[in-house]
């Protein structure tokens, strides 16, 4: 699903910000990545969803690489990809329904599919009340929960989320958590960094851990990537998470 093999990034002319980064992550897998600020995390992440390129190493992404990669290529493989920002990035002139809808809309499909579609997920994230609201008058977790419908509309292969309870309540940032499991056990590959560290021990899923640019024993991540490539995409069961989850 995702590899990198000895990949830096620097930006500009300055230091490089990761060094040396390599981990695989299996299809239907589910990695933490975690590090103190400044840590590389954020730029990590722009990798995968390819606001930035290496300034070296490989990356292969759903069985691109992407140094081989045309530029005009890259667009449709970004389109595999949802990601979830801290800010949500969500727009405010439009109601909740429309920036679900958005993606969809862009990708060209026909209406009474993004109706079906948009209304199906604001059902699942809790909103189905608000469709008609505009973000301004949400709280900062009803707008992650847009923020999460609107990546996952297109149905992508990869989730990527950066610290998406970043300022959100306990209770919402579990209920954000539990969305993010939810979308993995029907086989989406997630990747989701976070300073949580209560969410993580709470969650027992695998965890990368950046400093200073580098992954902390990166060689065991290669392997650990290896046995999670039998971890099979299961069909939802919300009920399935632990009790205290
Ligand atoms: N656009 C940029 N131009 C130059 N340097 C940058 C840029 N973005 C990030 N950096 C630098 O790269 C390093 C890693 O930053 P990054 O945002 O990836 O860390 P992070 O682990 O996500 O931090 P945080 O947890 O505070 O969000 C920092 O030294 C930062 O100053």
């Amino acid at each position: 699903m995702v590899r990198f093999e000895n990949v830096g990034l620097r930006y500009g002319t300055g230091p490089e910000v990761l060094r040396d980064i390599s981990f695989e992550l299996a299809p239907g897998s589910f990695h933490f990545l975690t590090g103190p600020t400044g840590a590389g995390k954020s730029s990590l992440l722009k990798l995968l969803y390819l606001a930035e390129r290496p300034s070296r190493g490989l990356i292969t992404l759903l069985g691109h690489p992407l140094s081989k990669t045309p530029r005009k290529a890259l667009p449709a493989i970004r389109r595999e990809i949802g990601v979830v920002f801290q800010d949500f990035r969500l727009m405010n002139h439009l109601t909740v329904f429309d920036n679900v809808a958005l993606p969809l809309r862009l990708a060209g499909q026909d209406e009474a599919h993004v109706q079906e579609s948009v209304t199906e997920l604001l059902s699942w994230v809790g909103l189905k009340a608000k469709l008609d609201e505009r973000p301004l008058r949400l709280s900062g977790g009803q707008k992650q929960l847009v923020a999460i419908a609107r990546a996952v509309v297109t149905r992508p292969k990869l989730i990527i989320a950066d610290e998406p309870t970043g300022n959100i309540d306990r209770e919402m940032s579990l209920r954000i958590m539990r969305l993010f499991i939810e979308l993995n056990k029907l086989g989406t590959t997630c990747l989701v960094a976070t300073h949580d560290m209560v969410l993580v021990d709470r969650l027992q899923k695998p965890v990368m851990e950046l400093y200073e640019g580098k992954l902390a024993d990166s060689g065991w991540w290669m392997e650990g990537a290896a046995s999670n490539a039998v971890i099979p995409a299961q069909p939802l069961m919300p009920d399935d998470l632990s009790p205290d989850f």
